[in-house]
């Protein structure tokens, strides 16, 4: 199903674990930040929302999405959180670059995933356009940011 199809905010929150006693980490990436602000800001309602204490939520910011693997591991390797959001914006410009920068962060990402017991919840938005990126940051299509929180909630809790 694309996008087009699916609110990225619409959420069931009796289909949500209790949350109220997990730690979040959220690094964002300050590439396109009126985007990535954007869906920080959707992550962060969205815990809130789900019973989140607010000083259970760590922001750390790295300069682009390609530094987003690298401040994941590092903020799993020295602070307590139970998952962790990583909040990014690509946007194709005139070159190649674009594929680049996308594919080696949705890799080093799902790496995380499989090397550590931390999940780390892919929000980084690959679009071809800034207007593709602002209706789902918070536009037509919802809030990918929102989506993401969701998703880190469930996933803090598998198991347990
Ligand atoms: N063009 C975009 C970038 N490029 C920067 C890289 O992510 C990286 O910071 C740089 O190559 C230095 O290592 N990053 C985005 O997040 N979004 C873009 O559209
Ligand atoms: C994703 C990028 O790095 C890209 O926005 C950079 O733009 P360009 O390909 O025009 O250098």
């Amino acid at each position: 199903m694309a996008t087009a199809n699916k609110n990225l905010s619409v959420y069931d929150k009796t289909t949500i674990p209790n949350a109220k006693n997990f730690r979040f980490g959220i690094v964002v990436s300050e590439w396109n930040s009126k985007i990535t602000e954007g869906l920080y800001q959707g992550a962060v309602d969205a815990l809130l929302d789900c019973g989140v204490p607010e000083g259970n939520i760590l922001r750390w910011d790295v300069p682009g999405s390609f530094e987003l693997p690298f401040g994941c591991k590092k903020m799993i390797a020295t602070q307590q959180v139970d998952a962790v959001v990583a909040i990014g914006s690509v946007i194709q410009g005139e070159t190649k670059h674009f594929d680049f920068v996308c594919s080696a962060t949705a890799q080093g990402i799902m790496e995380l995933n499989v090397q550590s017991d931390i999940p780390v919840i892919f929000c980084v938005l690959t679009d071809n356009t800034m207007q593709q990126a602002v209706d789902r940051s918070g536009g037509k299509h919802g809030n990918k940011g929102t989506e993401a929180a969701i998703a880190a909630i469930k996933m803090a809790a598998l198991g347990r």
